[in-house]
């Protein structure tokens, strides 16, 4: 049988007065990247992707029932939280019953004010899709969410079962399409020069005690030669990383994009799940190799210290949120498809009243991505490099009303606007660190995506 739900609820966001109204169903089996290309023409601008690393979860959003926006610094945290338990604390779901899902995501520094293509983004960005779909445990449901202050939505309503009803059956034709690689034109290292210069004068900086860890990143500029679609984009980089975490957001012309291996964190029924990840090696062209890289890099003084910091300030941050917490005492390796990380999984029973949005503020930016200590590791980004990383290395992930939800890190990711396409990696700076040793892994961390979009470096 298939199952359907209905519901209105009255919700106050802003002093208006608002109805939430949601009808969901159950379908058969439909590709969630079909559903997405279904929006091309109308919701293009408006859409998100997000499939979990085990592979359990696909969530899809087209349209937008509402939007949340800030540049409120700090704060920016404290206010999603604020708006979203104000917009579904009326709501009460079934067991069975598919939540709606707040997704999007937090810039890394709302301090930078570095110009490029982040220019006009705001330092927060989420929303609740109009159409959204979950994929789990094997079944798929779609979603309709309006939320309006109309008296009489019903018209309005049926206009939108009609469109999710030519999106379902747009995305069950459409559903063997294929996607080619882009063409790519160019190939720019952005600010190589810079690049250099900091990593330079960051492990003076360090030598001299004034930080202990640094993470700096640099850019590449992609030119294609038409206009990359977001299913596109999305499509390669899922046949790329087929074991990463897949995260697509789209606002206005530009879709930032990429397969990460790092959860920040994931609250399932209170308890919540983090993970370290700094330090890394090549993956080996043999196993006999590979094995002997991996046991290089678990005995590697340089990135064992890299590591511990993060280890640290995670611990912690688990020890302030939680009732109980473990940390393993040793890294283990964590292999994906071009680069192998030392890997230490946390996990901790939080407090009643912690929730995942205080888990993303405490705990961004880890020393994976800012450094330590934080503020120090944080002026020395904005001095150094040369860019604005806009969503890279931020938190970007969903949650739903009962404070379920999960978080990554956006690494490994690219801002895709039109026929260009902006690629971002970086590493732990530390004391011992060489400049050319990091420009070679920024290399390994360019190539998933690079090989995605149809480019290559001549290494
Ligand atoms: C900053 C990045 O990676 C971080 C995550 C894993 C390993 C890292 C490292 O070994 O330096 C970085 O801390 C990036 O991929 O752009």
């Amino acid at each position: 049988m298939q199952h359907k739900w209905l519901k209105t609820t009255e919700v106050e966001v802003a002093s208006n007065k608002l109805s939430f109204y949601i009808e969901t169903i159950e379908v058969n089996q439909l590709s969630p990247l079909a559903f997405f290309a279904a929006g091309e023409k109308k919701y293009k601008g408006e859409r998100f992707f997000w499939q979990n690393r085990e592979k359990t979860l696909t969530i899809v959003g087209l349209g937008q029932a509402i939007a949340f926006e800030n540049r409120l610094g700090h704060q920016r945290f404290d206010e999603i939280e604020y708006q979203w338990k104000e917009l579904t604390k009326n709501i009460v779901m079934e067991e069975q019953e598919p939540q709606p899902i707040l997704f999007g995501g937090f810039t890394f520094d709302p301090e930078n004010k570095e110009s490029g293509e982040w220019d006009g983004f705001p330092q927060s960005y989420f929303t609740v899709a109009t159409f959204q779909l979950i994929k789990q445990h094997e079944k798929t449901y779609v979603s309709i969410h309006l939320i309006t202050d109309q008296q009489d939505s019903s018209n309005l309503f049926d206009e939108l079962r009609e469109e999710r009803d030519r999106l379902i059956h747009a995305a069950q034709v459409k559903e063997l399409k294929t996607y080619d690689k882009p063409e790519i034109l160019s190939v720019h290292e952005r600010n190589k020069e810079d690049y250099f210069q900091a990593v330079e004068s960051v492990t003076n900086l360090i030598r001299n005690q004034e930080a202990d860890k640094v993470v700096i990143a640099r850019s590449l500029e992609l030119e294609f030669k038409d206009s990359v679609s977001s299913p596109q984009a999305i499509y390669q980089i899922m046949n790329e990383q087929p074991e990463s975490f897949l995260f697509g957001l789209e606002r206005k012309n530009l879709l930032f994009f990429g397969a990460t291996p790092e959860r920040l964190v994931k609250v399932e029924n209170q308890y919540a799940y983090s993970a370290c990840v700094a330090g890394s090696i090549r993956r080996g062209t043999t196993a006999k190799e590979d094995k002997w890289l991996g046991e290089q890099l678990l005995s590697d003084s340089k990135n064992l210290i890299e590591h511990q910091y993060v280890v640290d300030m995670i611990e912690s941050t688990f020890k302030k949120l939680c009732a109980q917490y473990k940390v393993p005492k040793r890294p283990k390796l964590l292999k994906i498809r071009d680069i192998q990380h030392l890997y230490t999984p946390v996990e901790g029973k939080l407090y009643q009243d912690a929730s995942i949005l205080q888990l993303v503020k405490h705990l961004h930016p880890t020393p994976a991505l800012g450094g330590a200590p934080r503020s120090k590791a944080l002026q020395m980004i904005r001095e150094f490099e040369k860019m604005n990383r806009g969503l890279y290395a931020g938190p970007i992930g969903w949650m739903d009303a009962d404070g379920n939800g999960e978080f990554v890190v956006a690494i490994r990711s690219a801002a895709l606007i039109d026929n260009k396409a902006y690629l971002y990696a970086g590493g732990g700076i530390v004391a011992d660190s060489n400049p050319m040793t990091e420009y070679e892994e920024t290399l390994v961390k360019f190539r998933p995506m690079l090989r995605a979009l149809g480019g290559q470096f001549n290494e």
